[in-house]
């Protein structure tokens, strides 16, 4: 009788996988019909909305009646509308590789799976591909857990006439990745230092006999476990699948809710969602003061800065620059005064990017 009961649900799935096909064409066709009207402008259009995507999936996940949780439903969807702007323009992402790092899973995580994925050796060669366009876009980190505040990109942003098209957050998971039979067989564990570092607890706790050996990347370490006998890794889900290796302890990390955030770079204007923020960079000359004299009119306009950040210049005549991250669009009437304030008190001042607010999810 159950298995009865068993047929009906399966006879019921493939009605209704019928229809979700029937509808995803639909879809995929009303994406093909945007992405000709986008190729037939006189001003070019561009194709990947963040903008738009952000208010697809919000607008989903509040509509949601469940039982599938909004983070499935946000991910199903996020891959539906990756393989519709593949219709309409199949994309090319740079990132900071090697495969298998937390930064190919943020362009995942950004991008879906249907986008084409350029691993590159430095962030110089990112902002490199994306500005001689052979990348739409390049996706670098900006604070990692492996590296803390990743001051090449802030340096390169400084150069650079690429703009902050977005921003990634990723909620990073720890693993031991292994073909050792069992964790008392492992002798050695591989990984960049902060991740050593962020697993010490568990390393003492669980294999105290391994010797740990630092690495340039978690992705390069997962390399090495896939060729070593009895090595481990430190490294994400993505590796494992990568790299062929077993997982062979999950969520290690001492301090669980580590988020690190990613940006994206490239050439495009992104218009207001409502939820944005804005990256900018200013200087003056030395005097005392100076930081406060800068940051005053934030405090005064009562925005939110969610992010400070000092840089020693490269020319003599500044000694500091400012990275600064403000809630809001700087074409938002407020955030548009406020900015235009900032530029009278500094000497050098430039808009890095105004883009949707990320989400951890
Ligand atoms: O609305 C658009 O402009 C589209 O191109 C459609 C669509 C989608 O599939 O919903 C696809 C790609 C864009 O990045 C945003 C949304």
């Amino acid at each position: 009788m159950a298995n009865q009961d068993l047929l009906v649900y399966r006879d019921k799935i493939d009605a209704i996988d019928e229809q979700i096909l029937a509808l995803l064409s639909s879809r995929a066709a009303c994406a093909k019909a945007i992405g000709h009207i986008k190729q037939n402008q006189t001003v070019a259009m561009p194709f990947y909305r963040p903008e738009r995507e952000k208010a697809v999936l919000e607008r989903l996940m509040d509509m949601n009646p469940g039982p599938l949780p909004d983070k499935e439903i946000r991910r199903l969807f996020r891959e539906v509308m990756s393989a519709c702007l593949a219709l309409e323009m199949p994309m090319d992402i740079a990132y900071l590789g090697p495969e298998g790092t937390y930064t190919q899973a943020a362009v995942l995580k950004q991008f879906g799976h249907s986008v084409n994925t350029v691993p590159l050796r430095t962030i110089p060669d990112v902002f490199k591909a994306v500005q001689s366009e052979n990348a739409h876009f390049g996706i670098v980190p900006s604070e990692n857990s492996t590296e803390g505040v990743v001051t090449h990109t802030l340096d390169m942003l400084l150069q650079s006439d690429l703009r902050i098209c977005g921003e990634i957050l990723l909620r990073i998971q720890h693993n031991l990745l292994s073909n050792a039979e069992s964790l008392s067989a492992v002798k050695a564990v591989y990984a960049h230092e902060q991740a050593l570092a962020q697993c010490r607890n568990w390393l003492n706790r669980y294999i105290p006999h391994a010797d740990l050996r630092p690495v340039s990347s978690n992705g390069k370490a997962a390399e090495i476990a896939a060729t070593e006998a009895n090595a481990a890794a430190i490294a994400g889900q993505m590796a494992s699948d990568f790299y062929g290796l077993s997982i062979l302890a999950a969520g290690i990390e001492d301090e669980t809710n580590n988020t690190t955030r990613f940006l994206v770079i490239g050439n495009q204007q992104l218009t207001p969602t409502g939820d944005d923020k804005t990256s900018l960079v200013v200087s003056a000359n030395n005097h005392p003061g100076l930081l406060h004299q800068l940051l005053e009119p934030i405090a005064r306009y009562k925005v939110n800065m969610t992010r400070l950040e000092s840089r020693p210049a490269r020319q003599a005549i500044w000694e500091y620059v400012f990275f600064i991250d403000l809630e809001g669009h700087e074409h938002d009437e407020k955030t548009a005064s406020l900015l235009a304030e900032i530029k009278r008190t500094a000497s050098f001042f430039k808009v890095l990017g105004s883009y949707p607010v990320g989400t951890v999810f």
